[in-house]
């Protein structure tokens, strides 16, 4: 089939670059012209394992891209991949996402052939109909529903493993509120179907926009909750890990993220939880578990901070930062839980050296002023303390750099540092 992707960000190039790879042939758009001449050259502007293959593989061949909107009159279905941050007051905003359906619905303006435009991006129920349907319309000066449709289909991948997790999913859901638009979106979908065979999940357009929402909140509940649990344990002298162990050999829970410590974080936990929330709120819900999901998480940084503060004078003491990312992988910091970290730290009067093997300089725009240091072994070089922020694996090997801090004090956030002869080491739950 040939198919268009709006927007070459993490999930627009990854699905661009996937659905390539299963035989589609894929024009991505986007605004950004530095964007759209490296894809054309074959280079990712994101870093995913397995991405720069793909693009060597087929850019310039079954994968093209463009800054022209008109590229979707030769294709029959486009996905729109663009973002939806929050506003202040956590609710999507969803302007930008607006903005590019009503582009899609200009391009097809006064053509003949059908088309069936999918929503990837992760949008609060109602938004595609509601908002995306309408924009889409004003564009192409038609109804959707005759020769137009939509249709809505949620994203699970993880940064980090964007690529196997797009190509080799649990579950695929195919949103659509019609048969046409259904078949249609199984085309699509078939060759990947065929690979990996994943569930598949027919859905209402309105159903798969939940579910995305209801995936991630689900996702960080379960975090927080073992969070919650972790901080009790803390409490007991007993090690949370042991017990989340234990409780995730019953399949009803399962052993997947119940790794306790500071929280989470990146692009999406946050904004989506956040969206959710003030949607409910919106429509007459009070969303108090949700709330709670996130109060736990916010807690969690200064709990970090608390239990250093037991350990040292923190008012002019030179504390070591190991992490900055939000997860191990990616430099991407945001909504790191480094971030409230640093701030609690400066706040204090501590003076912060920062270590992370990738992500200095995205932090820095954060943080343009503490130090950061080349290596793990110079930032706890002469420190007072360190905090261990994110779960890289060359933190687990750190062993005598310890021995050259001034005082060896390291609050772990992640359970990455063993305990050792000589270092005062502290679990956040365990
Ligand atoms: N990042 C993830 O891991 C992930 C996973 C699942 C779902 N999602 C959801 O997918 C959506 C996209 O997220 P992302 O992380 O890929 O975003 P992103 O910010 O990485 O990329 C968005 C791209 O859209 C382009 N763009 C902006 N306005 C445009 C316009 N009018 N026309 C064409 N291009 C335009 C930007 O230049 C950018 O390249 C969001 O709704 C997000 O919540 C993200
Ligand atoms: O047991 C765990 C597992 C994760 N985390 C933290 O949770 C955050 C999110 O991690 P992860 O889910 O691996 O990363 P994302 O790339 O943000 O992916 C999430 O968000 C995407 C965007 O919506 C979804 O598509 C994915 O399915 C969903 O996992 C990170 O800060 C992790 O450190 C924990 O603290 N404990």
């Amino acid at each position: 089939m040939n198919i268009a992707v709006v927007g070459s960000g993490y999930v627009g190039t990854t699905i661009a670059a996937c659905f390539a790879d299963l035989g589609h042939r894929v024009t991505a758009i986007d605004i950004d012209e530095g964007i759209v001449e490296r894809l054309n050259r074959g280079e990712a502007s994101i870093h995913e394992p397995g991405l720069d293959d793909l693009l060597e593989a087929h850019a310039g061949d079954r994968l093209r891209a463009t800054t022209d909107y008109g590229a979707i009159r030769d294709c029959e279905a486009t996905f729109l991949a663009l973002p939806t941050p929050s506003r202040e007051d956590g609710s999507i905003d969803a302007s930008i996402i607006e903005a590019g359906a009503r582009s899609v619905g200009e391009a097809l303006a006064g053509e003949e052939g059908d088309h069936l435009v999918v929503v990837k991006s992760t949008v609060v129920p109602s938004t595609t109909e509601g908002t995306l349907i309408p924009a889409i319309e004003a564009g192409a000066g038609e109804a959707v529903g005759e020769r137009i449709r939509v249709g809505m289909n949620p994203e699970f991948l993880r940064e980090g493993s964007a690529v196997t997790d797009f190509l080799e999913p649990d579950k695929v859901v195919l949103g659509a509120d019609d048969d046409w638009g259904r078949e249609r979106l199984f085309e699509v979908f078939a060759p990947l179907i065929e690979r990996a065979e994943p569930a598949v999940v027919e859905a209402t357009v309105r159903e798969a926009e939940m579910i995305k929402y209801a995936n991630n909140a689900f996702l960080a509940t379960k975090i927080s909750l073992i969070n919650e649990l972790g901080n009790i344990c803390k409490e007991f002298g007993i090690d949370a890990y042991r017990v989340a162990d234990a409780i995730g050999l019953d399949d009803r829970i399962g052993e997947q993220f119940l790794r306790s410590g500071v929280g989470w974080g990146g692009s999406c936990f946050p904004k989506d939880v956040d969206a959710l929330r003030a949607a409910a709120r919106e429509a007459g819900y009070e969303p108090e578990l949700l709330d709670a999901t996130v109060a736990v998480n916010d807690r969690q940084p200064e709990r970090m901070l608390a239990l250093l503060a037991e350990h040292a004078d923190l008012p002019g003491a030179r504390i070591a930062v190991l992490g900055l990312a939000f997860k191990p992988g990616t430099d991407d910091v945001r909504n790191s839980r480094a971030i409230p970290a640093i701030e609690g730290l400066t706040e204090r009067g501590a003076e912060v050296v920062a270590y992370d093997p990738v992500a200095h300089e995205t932090m820095r725009e954060h943080f343009p002023d503490i130090e950061y240091a080349a290596s793990a072994a110079a930032a706890l070089s002469g420190a007072d303390g360190a905090l261990v922020m994110t779960d890289w694996d060359e933190f687990a090997a750190l062993d005598d750099e310890f021995e050259d801090m001034a005082t060896p004090v390291v609050i772990d956030g992640r359970r990455v540092v063993e305990h050792r002869e000589g270092l005062v080491y502290e679990g956040l739950t365990w």
